[in-house]
């Protein structure tokens, strides 16, 4: 059966006469002289609502800049992970090396305010070291990554740290995440080292997969959370903990096989 749509608020079509009756006299004034056949014309939104598109104006000039860097070896799934939280999508076996660094900017909402990330994805192999040496400085936020596949990725995360230390500021909020957890049978990291490591340089923790997309958006949003807590000093009574979720994840069954 056919229906119309019934969904218009029918204060928005008032008559013209009905609408100049409630306004002041200044506000007549600024009413077009030919009347609209629909009364739309001289219509205007409740003075709540053009508050509210007001504040939104303003919350979109003055919001904040968080910048969020991509760090680790060549290889670990940066570009990868960058691309899966901006697009929602994959591509397996598809391995170009990151030249330089570039950056992707996301708009992300916490408990209803919207914090803007600007991702900065670098590249991981060593010959770029220095050029991103000098992006650590402005960095709000770091997501430290390794391969849970390639143990060597996983030692270097001290010397990773190290460098973190040396560049970035003293409190910059730092990630480590594992990531290509889905490769069950090529783990070569087990989550309790990860999570170990974590607690010894006293940074947050999770294991991700860019191909499953297993806590992509959730390691992204803890970020975003935290960077707001530090802007604003308010603690959510629904805050995430991230250590407590690590910790319930461990518990979890194991990966299926990696595939590709
Ligand atoms: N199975 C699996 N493969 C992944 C995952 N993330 C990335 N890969 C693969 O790993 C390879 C390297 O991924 P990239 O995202 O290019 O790595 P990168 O860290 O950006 O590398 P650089 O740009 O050299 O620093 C690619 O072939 C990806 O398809 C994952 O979560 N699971």
């Amino acid at each position: 059966m056919a229906t119309t749509d019934d969904s218009m608020d029918d204060d928005v079509f008032e008559s013209e006469d009905d609408v100049r009756n409630k306004l002041g006299f200044e506000e007549r004034k600024m009413l077009p002289k030919t009347p609209s056949p629909t009364g739309y014309r001289g219509y205007r939104p409740p003075p709540e609502v053009i508050k509210l598109a007001q504040n939104d104006v303003l919350e979109e000039t003055e919001q904040i800049t968080h910048k969020v860097i991509l760090l680790g070896d060549s290889g670990v799934g940066k570009t990868s992970l960058l691309v899966k939280f901006d697009t929602g999508k994959f591509q397996a076996g598809n391995f170009s090396a990151t030249v330089g660094i570039g950056f992707t900017n996301k708009i992300v909402t916490i408990d209803q305010t919207r914090i803007k990330l600007q991702i900065w994805d670098t590249a991981g192999q060593e010959r770029f070291r220095s050029i991103t040496h000098a992006y650590y400085r402005d960095a709000h936020a770091l997501l430290l990554l390794y391969d849970v596949t390639n143990k060597t990725s996983f030692d270097n995360i001290r010397a990773w740290l190290g460098e973190i230390r040396e560049y970035a500021q003293g409190d910059v909020v730092i990630m480590l995440l594992g990531n290509k957890a889905d490769c069950g049978i090529q783990r070569a990291v087990r989550r309790e080292d990860g999570e170990r490591l974590s607690r010894e340089y006293n940074v947050f923790f999770m294991e991700t997969s860019a191909k499953s997309g297993q806590n992509v958006d959730l390691a992204f949003l803890t970020v975003a959370r935290e960077l707001k807590y530090r802007q604003t000093g308010e603690r959510d009574a629904n805050k995430f903990c991230v250590q407590e979720y690590s910790k319930e994840q461990s518990h979890k069954s194991q990966c299926p096989p990696c595939s590709s």
